[in-house]
């Protein structure tokens, strides 16, 4: 569906976009994440036609975005990240004008209105002034805009950015929806965002691709090693000692509790090397309160692809 291929944007100051690959199958959900300034917004605007490039080239469902800039845009749904909404407009009036705009059909405009409104949960606040809306509101009519042409692909930059809790899981939900219809690409720095929508991820980092894959897969990728925690009864140099005596255990962190309690944090070849640390405690008799494998975070995995290559999020 998006097929990116060595594409590079400089601005006078600054090179945004540093040749750049990668593709977006029809019918995924694709999560761009990145953090401040690492070229996500210069990337969805190239893809949407809006920005012209430097080198390289972009398809979108086979159309050449420079050459044939009219087919990719009936093609692709575009929310960009403050979107540009006429604040004195009637939310009606506003989609019937955007309809004509994008070529819909006159015929079809009434119906097809009808239906992303209800898609967005707009089907009440037809009459009312946009500037008077909600920013959650705002938001479902940009995405409404964004449907009315019936593209293929939506790319969605920063969707949730501005809203509050409730309304960022209602527009969430939302997205999930439109998943089901629609190939989305959608640009975050909330990794929440990414985890609860997302089916692969596709990083960018001083406006290189740095990673690609499900989340699963990262996950796996960075942490080839495991960190377990345990709590036992026992005295702490001892028993730091005894964990560190067995091959492919190696206590990074410890923490003497009240009451006696020593909790460590052990890095390990794998977690199932649970095993050992439960039979060593059976062996050197202590009681044992927790042996648990630490669960690895989108955060976690995120930080350290960005780290990897020397920056900090
Ligand atoms: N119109 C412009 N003129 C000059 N430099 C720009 C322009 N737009 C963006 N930049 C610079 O290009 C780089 C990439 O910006 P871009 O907005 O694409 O990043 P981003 O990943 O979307 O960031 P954010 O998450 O903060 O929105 C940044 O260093 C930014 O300052």
């Amino acid at each position: 569906m998006i097929k990116v291929s060595e594409v590079t944007k400089k601005y006078p100051a600054r090179l945004a976009v540093d040749n750049i690959s990668f593709e977006v199958n029809r019918g995924e959900i694709v999560g761009f994440l990145g953090p401040n300034g690492a070229g996500k917004t210069t990337t969805m605007r190239m893809l949407a036609g809006y920005f012209p490039m430097n080198s390289g080239s972009i398809e979108v469902a086979g159309f050449d975005v420079r050459k044939d800039a009219r087919e990719v845009r009936k093609r692709i749904g575009y929310l960009p990240e403050s979107c540009p909404l006429y604040p004195e407009m009637r939310v009606d009036e506003y989609l019937r004008f955007r309809a004509e705009l994008k070529g819909v059909k006159s015929s079809a405009r009434k119906a097809k209105i009808a239906e992303v409104k209800e898609q967005c949960g707009l089907t009440d606040v037809g009459k009312r002034i946009i500037g008077q809306l909600s920013k959650g509101y705002r938001q479902r009519v940009g995405l409404a805009d964004s449907l009315v042409h019936d593209p293929d692909l939506l790319i969605l930059d920063e969707p949730t950015v501005g809203l509050d809790p409730i309304q960022i899981r209602q527009v969430r939900e939302l997205i999930k929806q439109l998943a089901e219809r629609h190939t989305i690409l959608l640009s975050t720095h909330i990794l929440q965002e990414v985890e609860a929508i997302c089916e692969r991820i596709l990083i960018i980092n001083e406006g290189k691709i740095v990673a690609s894959d499900t989340e699963e897969n990262l996950h796996r990728k960075l942490h080839a090693c495991a960190v377990i925690e345990m709590e036992v009864a026992a005295e702490k140099a001892h028993a730091i000692g005894r964990v560190n005596a067995l091959p492919g255990l190696d206590v990074r962190n410890s923490n003497a509790l009240p009451d006696g309690w020593l909790r460590m944090e052990i890095e390990a070849d794998s977690p199932e090397m649970r095993v050992d640390l439960f039979n060593l405690a059976v062996t050197e008799g202590w009681v044992l309160r927790e042996l648990s494998e630490q669960e690895h975070s989108l955060e976690d995995t995120f930080v350290q692809i960005t780290r990897n290559l020397g920056v900090t999020p």
